[in-house]
């Protein structure tokens, strides 16, 4: 079979859930994949960086709370650590994926995919021919991402680690530099510190400068806490390997010698050599969408339907599209894609207002993101910087986590603090940022007063139990009423 109504180019998280709600919908699909069905998140990405970072913050918990920390006596098991983490993206293996996509009934087909005229997917198979697939409907783009490795003298041929090299690793080394101060950086510090390497993190600014500002100097704390040094405000002039040692010189005339370096700072878009040029992707009337015209090479830009601009069976979904680099934007913006791709096909209502069932309305203001470093950082929706930037009228609240009867009990010392951006026109949330231990779980609910635009008022009558960490919800909503 060559036909079907959709084609799905890369089987990561986007591609796989564009697949299932638009074969939900009833439509006849194809996923195409060059590795391992699962892609990024699975095998070199969420799943195994936070297998790396579990075990260690485990440690740490129970460390902190006095009674429990008599009973901690040994050191971290790394080598136990890394079987987890094998165990965790099942030994790189995708057999219970490729069974998932037989049991609903989405066909596979195994090789690098390029689009090769409309509704037209050309595949090179490993082991035949090319195989020409054709779409009825659609094609969908979810080729996501892959490190960017920035220009500077050397780099490249000192073959430094990605963060797939970092996820991937079969042991830790004695030294490891890393080059930025984003994501990937500190919870890759996080978890090689842990292990006991000597983590030396390389930042041209404050960490996480996504983040309010206190988010980075408590990371920077906490990672100085596990032993790491954190250089902020230094680049990397130029790097040389020496045998067994990479040395890189810094542009304040230091320099910094380490067993492995470790770049992550960024990320490009897998659109190279996709064929996309062919056709005109830029975003209407702003001259291009990437100033000019696209090129081979570029970000997708798209609608809130995921569709891409003036080409009307094209849609780019997760990574790729550069809206939000997250796996669970990637999955809502699927769900978005694939039922909206099924009733455009079956002829159906198309539901595109705000905050619809087709269209990933919460990209552009309600993001969530934990990042799982020491301490944790879980954020939604706009910073105080980004609010003002945004022109709205705000009014910024802060607490400090240590204060709470729920902290005090959850562990020995607890620091951490917390920010609540209101949007004061409307008096509702519209950022929200916690960092301390184990915070994760505290965002979703912050998440949900963002998204539905709680008023303030009756926010106050959602009462936290008692005590839990959630009661910094009160603490901030008595802060505001003053
Ligand atoms: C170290 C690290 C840790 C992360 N941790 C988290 C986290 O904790 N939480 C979180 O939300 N996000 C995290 N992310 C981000 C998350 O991994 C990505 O947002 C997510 O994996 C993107 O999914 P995707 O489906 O868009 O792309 P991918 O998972 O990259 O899938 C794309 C697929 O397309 C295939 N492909 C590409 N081109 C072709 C082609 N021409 N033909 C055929 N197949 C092709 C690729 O082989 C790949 O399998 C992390 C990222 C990194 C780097
Ligand atoms: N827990 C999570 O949710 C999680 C974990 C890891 C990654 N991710 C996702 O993966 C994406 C990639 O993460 P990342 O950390 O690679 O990117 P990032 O954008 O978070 O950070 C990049 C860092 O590199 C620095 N940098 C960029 N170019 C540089 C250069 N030429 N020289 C020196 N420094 C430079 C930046 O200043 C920044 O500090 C993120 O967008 C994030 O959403 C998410």
């Amino acid at each position: 079979m060559t036909e079907y109504d959709l084609i799905v180019i890369g089987a990561g998280i986007a591609g796989e859930n564009v697949a299932d709600r638009a074969r939900a919908g009833g439509l006849s699909v194809v996923i195409v994949e060059r590795e391992l069905v699962g892609g990024d998140c699975s095998y070199w990405a969420c799943m195994p960086s936070k297998a790396l970072l579990r075990s260690a913050a485990a440690l740490r918990a129970a460390r902190a709370v006095g009674g429990a920390r008599e009973a901690v006596a040994g050191e971290l098991d790394v080598a136990a650590v890394f079987a987890r983490r094998d165990a965790t993206v099942h030994d790189w293996n995708d057999s219970g994926q490729v069974d998932w996509l037989d049991s609903v009934g989405i066909d596979l087909v195994r090789g690098d995919a390029r689009v090769t005229g409309e509704r037209e997917v050309t595949v090179a198979v490993p082991d035949g021919g090319p195989i020409v697939l054709t779409a009825r409907h659609a094609v969908a783009v979810c080729t996501g991402s892959a490190a960017m490795l920035p220009d500077i003298p050397g780099l490249r041929e000192a073959a430094p680690w990605a963060s797939r090299d970092a996820t991937s690793a079969t042991q830790a080394p004695a030294r490891l530099a890393i080059i930025g101060g984003g994501v990937v950086a500190v919870e890759m510090a996080t978890a090689y510190a842990g292990f006991g390497t000597q983590v030396t993190v390389l930042s041209r600014s404050g960490l996480l400068g996504h983040e309010e500002p206190f988010a980075g100097e408590l990371v920077q704390e906490g990672l100085r806490g596990l032993g790491a040094t954190v250089r902020t405000g230094v680049s990397p002039a130029s790097v040389h390997r020496n045998g067994q040692e990479v040395v890189v010189e810094l542009d304040d005339g230091s320099s910094v010698t380490t067993e492995e370096l470790l770049v992550a700072t960024g990320r490009v878009p897998r659109t190279m050599g996709l064929g996309l040029e062919a056709f005109d992707l830029s975003a209407p009337g702003e001259g291009g969408g990437h100033g000019g015209g696209w090129r081979d090479g570029d970000w997708i830009d798209v609608d809130d339907t995921l569709r891409v601009h003036g080409v009307d069976w094209l849609y780019a979904v997760g990574d790729v599209n550069h809206r939000a680099l997250l796996t669970h934007q990637g999955k809502y913006q699927a769900r978005a894609a694939g039922d909206v791709i099924a009733a455009r096909a079956n002829g159906e209502e198309v539901d595109d207002a705000p905050w619809g069932r087709h269209v990933a309305t919460a990209d552009h203001r309600s993001v969530p993101q934990v990042t799982f470093c020491e301490p944790e950082v879980a954020s939604v929706g706009l910073t105080e910087k980004a609010a003002r930037e945004a022109g709205l009228d705000i009014r910024v609240v802060d607490y400090d986590l240590g204060n709470l009867g729920g902290a005090s009990l959850h562990a020995d010392g607890y620091t951490g603090r917390t920010r609540m951006v209101v949007d004061e026109s409307r008096q509702v949330i519209v950022g929200m940022t916690f960092v301390g231990p184990d915070v994760a779980e505290l965002v979703q609910a912050a998440t949900n007063a963002v998204v539905g635009e709680v008023p303030l008022d009756r926010l106050w009558h959602a009462v936290p139990a008692y005590p839990t960490v959630s009661e910094v919800w009160l603490r901030l909503l008595e802060a505001y009423r003053g």
